[in-house]
């Protein structure tokens, strides 16, 4: 389990961790979501000791890393995917760490037929592509057989097969216990990956929970209604508790009632629906609609290349 309390931290003016309290729990994989700037680097850098806290704490099975007696078997992080000596080559590397941190060598061959680089574990690291190196980063972090796995934006570079490995590396790692918190900007990938989500903005935790929660905290849902009849059904829902917007002289937006509901409501009143139809907000309208205002760098209301959804 890892637990952030209050954690802050500032760089000269920059503050880029402000005051975020969350909980990664065992057994799942925890999505770290948020824009580019957001914090996310840095939250996972204090919590293997590469940076000191301003104030709060953060702690991984209740201790500081600084604590951790052999911490590369109690916490595995890919941080940066450019960490290895280019002349070095991918076993090498892993050999060195592996001396370093008292672990049987024999755990460097299990781990690179984990990560698939047997074959080319020989050739030198810098002459591997960024899929490659994010494979030795992943192989370095399991290394230590650790109970707690943070992983930074561990899919850039990969290909679709390369994705979809780390997607199942990821979901076997939870499913045995593990602890797993991974980074990324994209909500659409962690909706496909994780069970729990941690969303924050400038620094400052935006939400934290399931996906499904997190959908329905932020846009919830709601059933459209088209009919000619606008004013009297609007008055009706009202009465039965719903929450109805108008949209223009046919249209009402309603909240707090099903489709069904509202159907089986007009038709006792005889009233005429052109239209009943649920509308679900996506993962990843949600997710923009969120951290829009938390965003450090976006693009103009007038960018051509600005989504108009
Ligand atoms: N060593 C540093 N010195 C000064 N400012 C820093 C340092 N590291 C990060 N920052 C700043 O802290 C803020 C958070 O950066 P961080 O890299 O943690 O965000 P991120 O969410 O990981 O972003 P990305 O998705 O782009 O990697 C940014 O404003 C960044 O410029």
């Amino acid at each position: 389990m890892i637990e952030a309390q209050q954690l802050t931290k500032r760089y000269g003016t920059t503050l880029a961790v402000d005051d975020l309290t969350f909980t990664v729990a065992a057994g799942q994989v925890t999505g770290f979501l948020g824009p580019n700037g957001s914090g996310k680097s840095t939250t996972m850098r204090m919590i293997v000791g590469l940076d000191a806290p301003t104030s709060g704490r953060i702690t991984v099975a209740g201790r500081g890393y600084g604590k951790l007696r052999f911490p590369l078997h109690e916490v595995g992080a890919l941080l940066d995917a450019h960490a290895v000596h280019p002349g070095r080559s991918a076993r090498n590397h892993l050999v060195w760490l592996a001396d370093t941190n008292v672990i049987p060598r024999r755990r460097v061959d299990v781990v690179l037929a984990m990560v698939g680089l047997t074959e080319v574990a020989h050739r030198r690291a810098g002459t591997f592509s960024l899929g490659m190196g994010q494979r030795i980063g992943i192989a370095a972090a399991l290394l230590g057989d650790p109970q707690v796995l943070i992983f930074d934006e561990p899919i850039n570079g990969l290909d679709p097969e390369g994705i979809l490995w780390v997607r199942r590396l990821l979901r076997s790692l939870a499913d045995e216990g593990r602890t797993v918190l991974v980074s990324s900007h994209l909500m659409a990938e962690m909706a496909l990956t994780a069970d729990h989500l941690i969303v924050i903005g400038r620094g400052r935790l935006l939400a934290s929970g399931s996906v499904a929660e997190f959908i329905e905290r932020t846009s919830g849902h709601h059933v459209r209604v088209a009919t000619p009849q606008a004013p009297g059904l609007a008055a009706l829902l009202r009465e039965k508790g719903a929450t109805v917007t108008a949209n223009g002289a046919e249209e009402l937006s309603v909240k707090g009632m099903e489709c069904r509901d509202v159907g089986i409501l007009a038709a006792g009143a005889g009233l005429t629906l052109y239209e009943l139809s649920a509308q679900r907000a996506s993962l990843e309208d949600a997710y923009m609609e969120l951290t829009h205002e938390h965003a450090d760098f976006r693009a103009p209301a007038d960018s051509p290349l600005r989504s108009t959804r």
